[in-house]
This record gives C-alpha cells, sequence and structure tokens, in this order.
C-alpha cells in the first residue's frame, strides 16, 4: 500500500492506568465520530496487557454507550494459535474484558482462527481464510485486500515487534498477504497468526500503545526511523493518523522529550 501514510504523534501519560483509560476514552470518541459520518466502525483489536487493559477501561466507561455496539465490526491484527477459549488466546482476554459485556452482533465479530477449529493445526490456510474474511468485509467491489479499518491498536514488544511481527523475519518483509501465519515466535506461543505491516497500513488510524521502561528503546527507535524490518512497530503507520500512547516510562528516550 503506498498511499501516504500519517507522521507518529506522541502522547505521554503519566503511568499505565493513565493511558489505558485515556486510549479508552480516544477509542469510544473515535468509534462514535466514525459512526455519526456513515453508520458504522470497525475496530481492530491487539492482544498484551496494554491492548486488554484499555478494552477493560472501554468497558468500565460512563460513556462505553455512546457507542452503537451492534454497528461495530470487530477484527484483531493477530492472534496466538491455541484452541479456542485458551485462557491465552487474545480473542479469550478480548471477550472476557469487553466484548462479552456489550452488545456486539456476533456475526460482525471476526476471531482469528483457533488451533482445533476447521483448519485443525494448519496456521497458515487459517491465515489465508482471515484475510479471505478481511476481503470480504472489504466489498467485493472495492478491490481492497482489507477493510479501511477506522482504528487499528497495536502492542510493542522489547525487542519492537507488534502485532504478531517479529524483528527479521519473513512475515515482517510480507509485502504481499494481507495475513500470514507466523511460526517459531520468540513470544509464546510459537506459533501465530497476524496480520502485515501492509494490512496495518490500510487502518485509517493506527494507535501503538505501550507502557514501561522495558519498551523506551523500540519506542525511541521506531520514531527515530528505524527499519521496520529490525523494528516492525516502525512500520505500523496509518492513512490519517499514527498515534503512539506511552506512559512516562516508555516514552523516556524519545527524540526531544525533556
Ligand atoms: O499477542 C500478543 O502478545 C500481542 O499481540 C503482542 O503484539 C503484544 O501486544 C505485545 O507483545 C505487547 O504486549 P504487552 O502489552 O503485554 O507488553
Amino acid at each position: 500500500m503506498s498511499e501516504a501514510h500519517a507522521a507518529p504523534r506522541v502522547f505521554v501519560h503519566a503511568d499505565g492506568d493513565v493511558l489505558a483509560a485515556a486510549a479508552a476514552a480516544r477509542l469510544i470518541t473515535a468509534l462514535v465520530d466514525a459512526q455519526a459520518a456513515r453508520g458504522s466502525a470497525s475496530v481492530v483489536l491487539t492482544g498484551g496487557r496494554t491492548g486488554t487493559a484499555v478494552l477493560e477501561q472501554v468497558r468500565a466507561s460512563p460513556a462505553r454507550d455512546a457507542v452503537d455496539w451492534a454497528a461495530v465490526d470487530v477484527f484483531w491484527g493477530d492472534e496466538r494459535f491455541l484452541p479456542r477459549g485458551d485462557p491465552e488466546r487474545n480473542e479469550t482476554q478480548a471477550r472476557a474484558a469487553l466484548l462479552d459485556h456489550v452488545p456486539v452482533d456476533p456475526e460482525r465479530v471476526h476471531p482469528m482462527a483457533a488451533a482445533d477449529g476447521r483448519f485443525g493445526a494448519d496456521a497458515d490456510t487459517a491465515a489465508a481464510h482471515y484475510a479471505e474474511v478481511l476481503a470480504a468485509a472489504a466489498g467485493s467491489g472495492s478491490g481492497a485486500a482489507v477493510p479501511e479499518f477506522d482504528v487499528l491498536l497495536l502492542g510493542v514488544g522489547e525487542e519492537g515487534h507488534t502485532a504478531s511481527l517479529f524483528p527479521d523475519t519473513p512475515y515482517v518483509r510480507e509485502q504481499e498477504r494481507a495475513v500470514v501465519g507466523v511460526h517459531d515466535c520468540p513470544k509464546p506461543p510459537p506459533t501465530r497468526i497476524s496480520l502485515t505491516l501492509p494490512a496495518i497500513r490500510a487502518a485509517a488510524q493506527v494507535w501503538l500503545m505501550t507502557t514501561g521502561s522495558g519498551k523506551a528503546g523500540p519506542v525511541a527507535a521506531a520514531l527515530s526511523g528505524a527499519d521496520p524490518v529490525a523494528i516492525p512497530a516502525a512500520g505500523a503507520l496509518g492513512r490519517s493518523r499514527t498515534c503512539w500512547l506511552l506512559d512516562a516510562s516508555a516514552a523516556a528516550e524519545v527524540p526531544g522529550r525533556p
């Protein structure tokens, strides 16, 4: 996807709790704005502590039901390829944190396949099927591989991974497929399904959300123009907005920070 993308903007929060609450408020507003504009909204969820904490804050928010949850299309940016219902699956955690507590339309919630589902242990076929789900959601007339997601949420790993795209792998280099089966991940479980950077870049807004001093290095590298092959999070850009939502510790090495 070669269209122009938005330069990253950094938002620093006192701590992880403030970040999660502020990101939740930002997400509610973004979904409401999208629905006001076209009657529906789409969000791509992520796994990890920060991504899940944001969903928990959405659930707890007094503004939560300003969103017409039945008109929200829910996707995942990546998934840990485990049996359905496994507590470590991103879907399991997102349902517990938010989706089981709001009236989403089950037909509009699109989890990635489980390792005991219709594709068995074949993560590559499961990934190809999710690419078909995304293409269908984009609309046959659009010619696009993925929908124009309103908001795509991401975490950041201590070596710069995002979604399940880890440094110096064929998956972070993937430029054709929208979804890949990922093998031998350094972060367990070893087998995952992930959107690729071209798919991530189809989103209107990409929000990278992370906390802690352990992330300060990759955050600074990503914001200093690192090669996405080395720091995959550096390649996560939105078409209209790219937001880095950080706590003070994760932002400590960001260039130009006092
Ligand atoms: O499945 C996953 O683990 C996530 O998709 C992964 O990309 C996560 O967001 C980062 O590893 C950050 O995780 P933390 O927020 O827990 O540090």
